[in-house]
């Protein structure tokens, strides 16, 4: 199975890097417009094979999307990511056009491909995604739950001073500092509920620590995190290309689920073959559902600014 990423930059390179390591795709395409940057970034990943064993064939390419055809997915990570001190939905001025241009361009080729968006504001771009391409809804597929999601067992791992795969909790809602919902209520530490463990004030904690998990990274490098977005992005895929069904927070459009329409946002979903398989509309207390109402009007505000892109 072919895997086309847009962007070879930091996101884009560890997602192929990631994807080929673990032998998810046959084939991976990285593209980019910065010219033998992809070249050179699926060259050094090759060059991984013969001391680490993979079989995935990763190859790079300038601009040019004939080499991407016949893609089952195809990953955008291509556009800026944000300094210290920025937020995401500041990246829209710049990001919406690329994003537009590069979904148009993949689709010519591998019209049958199910696209997962990467680029900030991720939701915005999702949702500009499907509005400029037309694709059905279950083909477009928005990464920032899964990452977010890792980040929240993370920090409740460190809370709870146990091993993180013996942690399990979601995030739902906007991919923003501000948006994010970590359902800190329904997260568990082996199937007994972490509230067993933890005070509400350590909890809040890990839920704060958890919603500025990217602007802390960013502030500590420079320019925002790749390893956990990487690795976050080929979770996804893996769930696509071999039909894993599991269930991931996603940012897809809503018709009705959460209270909400015509938006793109994180949601728990199933994630197979098909893409976008089924949302699960799970019941919310009351406290979750002003939360989800008030970072979808955010994340809807945002998508305001797209009417000069989508013109
Ligand atoms: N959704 C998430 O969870 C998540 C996580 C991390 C990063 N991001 C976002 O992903 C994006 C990429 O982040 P990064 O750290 O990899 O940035 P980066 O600067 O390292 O890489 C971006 C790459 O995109 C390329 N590019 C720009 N315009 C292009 C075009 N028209 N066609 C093809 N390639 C193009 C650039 O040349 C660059 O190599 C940013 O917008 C960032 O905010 C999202
Ligand atoms: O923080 C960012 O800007 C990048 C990404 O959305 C992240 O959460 O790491």
């Amino acid at each position: 199975m072919k895997v086309t990423i847009v962007g070879a930059g930091n996101v884009g390179a560890t997602c192929a890097d990631v994807i080929s390591y673990r032998g998810i795709a046959s084939e991976v395409v990285l593209l980019d417009i910065k010219e033998g940057f992809a070249e050179g970034k699926a060259m050094d990943i090759m060059q991984c094979a013969p001391n680490t064993g993979f079989n995935t064939q990763v190859s790079g390419i300038t601009g040019d999307y004939s080499k991407t055809a016949g893609s089952s997915v195809v990953v955008i990570t291509s556009g800026v990511p944000r300094k210290p001190g920025m937020t995401r939905e500041e990246l829209i001025g710049i990001n919406a056009g690329i994003v537009k241009g590069v979904a148009e361009n993949v689709l010519k080729h591998s019209p049958d491909a199910i696209v997962v968006v990467v680029s900030n504001p991720m939701d915005t771009m999702t949702y500009l995604t499907l509005k400029a391409t037309g694709l059905p809804k279950h083909k477009i597929i928005g990464m920032g739950g899964a990452l977010d999601s890792a980040r929240f067992k993370y920090f409740l791992s460190k809370a709870l001073n146990k091993p993180a795969g013996d942690v399990d909790g979601m995030v739902i809602g906007g991919h923003g500092d501000t948006t994010m919902i970590p359902l800190t209520r329904l997260a568990s530490y082996n199937g007994i509920p972490v509230t067993e463990f933890l005070s509400a004030e350590e909890l809040e904690k890990v839920a704060a620590d958890t919603m500025v998990g990217g602007a802390t990274l960013t502030g500590l490098l420079g320019t925002s995190a790749w390893y956990a977005p990487g690795a976050s992005v080929a979770y996804l895929v893996d769930s696509i290309l071999n039909d894993q069904k599991k269930m991931i927070a996603c940012s897809v459009l809503l018709e009705g689920e959460y209270g909400q329409g015509d938006i793109c946002m994180g949601v728990p979903c199933i994630i197979g073959a098909n893409g976008l398989e089924e949302i699960l509309d799970i019941h919310l207390n009351e406290e979750e559902k002003a939360k989800f109402a008030k970072s979808a009007d955010a994340v809807r505000n945002m998508n305001a600014d797209l009417k000069a892109v989508l013109a």
